[in-house]
C-alpha cells in the first residue's frame, strides 16, 4: 500500500486550478465524495519478496508454493477463514493454461475449502491487477462479499520465449507482428521514440536503486513481505533450506558511472542495458477485497476504496506506455475532470496538448466511456486510492454499470 500512496501523491500534486488550467486531481477528487456500504474496499495485502530469476533463492520454488504463501498469510493475518471468501482470482502470464492448475493446487496446499472456487487471468504484465478488478468486479455486481485477488510469476521455471502456436499468416499484419517483438526491443522503441536517453534511463535507474535500498534498510517492506521457507540448488549441486525476506534486485552500489560502462543488451547501438531494465523477477502477492458492509460486520479494517479503472491498448510493439495512457482514463473516470498536463506524454512529434478533455492518444482508441456519475469518496478518513498497474490498468472506483 505504500507504494499506491506514493503513486497518489503524485497524481495529486498538480498545482489547483488557475490561470494555467492544470490539473487539480484533489479538485477530482471532491467531485468524487460520497461514501457508502457498497464500496469495493482493500482489507489487506501481502506479498512474497521479488526474487532474481533464475539465479536467486526462489529459481527452484514452483508458483504454486509462492502463491500459497501469500493466500494464507493474508487470511491468518485477518484471522478470517477462507471459506468466507466468495471467489479467488490469480493473475499470471507464464504458466501452462495461464496456471489454472497450479492456482487450484496454491488453493489446497493453503488448505483453502473445494467449496471456494479458484480462477486465473491473463492479462500480460497487468494480470495481478486484472485479477484484482475481477474481484472488485463480482463484489460490485453482488456476487460476492469477499474475494481474493492474487497474482503469481516464476520466471526461473518458464521461458518468456515460447509465444505458442501462431499463424504464419501474422507476418502479413504489422500489428500482428509486433505482438512477438521481444520486450527489451519494445523498450528501446518506447525509448527511441519518445526521446529517452540512456543518461535519463540511467539516472532513473541510480534513483531506483537508491530509494529500493532505503526503503529496504529502513525496513519499509517488511510488514508486506511473507517470509518463504524454501530449497535451492546452488550451482555445485548443494541442496538448503533458506528463508527468503528481502528483495533480490536492489543494488546499493549503482551509480551513474557504472551504469553508464554496461553495454546495451538488446541491441547495439540501444539503450536498455542490464542496468536499467526491470529485472526478471519471480514472486507473488495477494489482496483481500471486500464490499464495506460485509467487511466492517466482520470488524475487519479498511485499507482503502476502489475507485476506477480503464484499460487502453496501445501499438504492441510499445506496449510499455500502457499506464501513461491508462492512469489518465482512470483519472477521468474517477472525477469526470482531468487536464493534459496530467496525461500522457504527447505522442512523437506531437504539440504539448492543453485541452481540459485529451482526445484519444494518437493512433489509440479510447474505451467510450466518459466520468462516472456515481463516483463515491471514502470516509473515516481514508484517501481515495488509485491503483496503478505495471501497464494498462488502473483499479479504484466502479460501478455496476462498468463492471
Ligand atoms: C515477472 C517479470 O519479471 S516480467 C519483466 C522482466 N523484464 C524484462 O523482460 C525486461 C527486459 N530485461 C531483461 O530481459 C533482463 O533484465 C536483461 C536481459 C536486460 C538482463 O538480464 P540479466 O543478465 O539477468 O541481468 P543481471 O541483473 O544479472 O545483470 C547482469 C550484469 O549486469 C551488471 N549490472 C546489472 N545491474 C547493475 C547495476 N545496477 N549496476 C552495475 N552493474 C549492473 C552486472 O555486471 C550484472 O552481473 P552480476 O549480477 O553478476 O554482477
Amino acid at each position: 500500500m505504500h507504494r499506491v500512496k506514493v503513486i497518489s501523491g503524485h497524481l495529486s500534486s498538480y498545482p489547483p486550478q488557475g490561470g494555467n488550467r492544470k490539473c487539480n486531481i484533489n479538485h477530482c477528487r471532491a467531485r468524487a465524495a460520497v461514501s457508502g456500504p457498497e464500496d469495493v474496499v482493500v482489507v489487506h495485502g501481502r506479498r512474497t519478496a521479488i526474487g532474481k530469476a533464475k539465479r536467486g533463492l526462489f529459481k527452484d520454488t514452483t508458483p504454486d508454493e509462492l502463491l500459497s504463501a501469500v493466500m494464507k498469510a493474508v487470511m491468518t493475518d485477518m484471522g478470517l477463514s477462507p471459506d468466507r471468501l466468495g471467489d479467488v482470482c490469480v493473475g499470471n502470464v507464464l504458466q501452462p493454461g495461464a496456471g489454472a492448475v497450479m492456482a487450484r493446487i496454491a488453493h489446497f496446499l493453503s488448505e483453502f475449502p473445494e467449496t471456494v472456487p479458484v480462477y486465473t487471468v491473463n492479462r500480460q504484465c497487468s494480470s495481478g491487477l486484472q485479477a484484482l478488478f475481477n474481484i472488485a468486479g463480482a463484489i460490485k455486481s453482488g456476487s460476492i462479499d469477499l474475494g481474493l485477488a492474487c497474482g503469481v510469476e516464476s520466471m526461473s521455471l518458464q521461458e518468456m520465449g515460447n509465444p505458442g502456436d501462431l499463424s504464419p499468416r501474422l507476418v502479413d499484419f504489422e500489428k500482428a507482428r509486433a505482438c512477438v517483438v521481444p520486450m527489451g526491443i519494445t523498450s528501446e522503441n518506447v525509448a527511441e521514440r519518445f526521446g529517452i536517453s540512456r543518461e535519463k534511463q540511467d539516472a532513473f535507474a541510480v534513483s531506483s536503486h537508491q530509494k529500493a535500498d532505503r526503503a529496504q534498510r529502513s525496513g519499509r517492506f517488511e510488514a508486506e513481505i511473507v517470509p518463504v521457507v524454501t530449497r535451492v540448488t546452488d550451482a555445485e549441486g548443494t541442496e538448503s533450506t533458506v528463508t527468503v525476506l528481502k528483495d533480490e534486485g536492489v543494488r546499493p552500489s549503482t551509480t551513474l558511472e557504472g551504469l553508464g560502462k554496461l553495454r546495451a543488451a538488446f541491441r547495439a547501438d540501444g539503450s536498455t542495458t542490464a542496468g536499467n531494465s526491470s529485472q526478471v523477477s519471480d514472486g507473488a502477492a495477494a489482496l483481500l477485497l471486500g464490499r464495506r458492509s460485509a467487511v466492517e460486520a466482520l470488524g475487519l479494517p479498511v485499507l482503502g476504496v476502489l475507485r476506477a479503472s480503464a484499460v487502453v491498448g496501445v501499438p504492441p510493439d510499445m506496449m510499455g506506455i500502457g499506464p501513461a495512457y491508462a492512469i489518465p482514463a482512470a483519472l477521468e473516470q474517477a472525477g469526470g475532470v482531468l487536464c493534459r498536463e496530467a496525461g500522457p506524454p504527447a505522442g512523437p512529434g506531437e504539440p504539448e496538448r492543453r485541452s481540459h478533455r485529451p482526445g484519444p492518444p494518437p493512433g489509440l482508441h479510447r474505451r467510450p466511456h466518459g466520468g462516472h456519475p456515481a463516483a463515491r469518496a471514502p470516509t473515516h478518513g481514508e484517501e481515495v486510492r488509485l491503483l496503478a498497474g505495471t501497464s494498462t490498468r488502473l483499479v479504484n472506483r466502479g460501478s455496476p454499470k462498468h463492471l
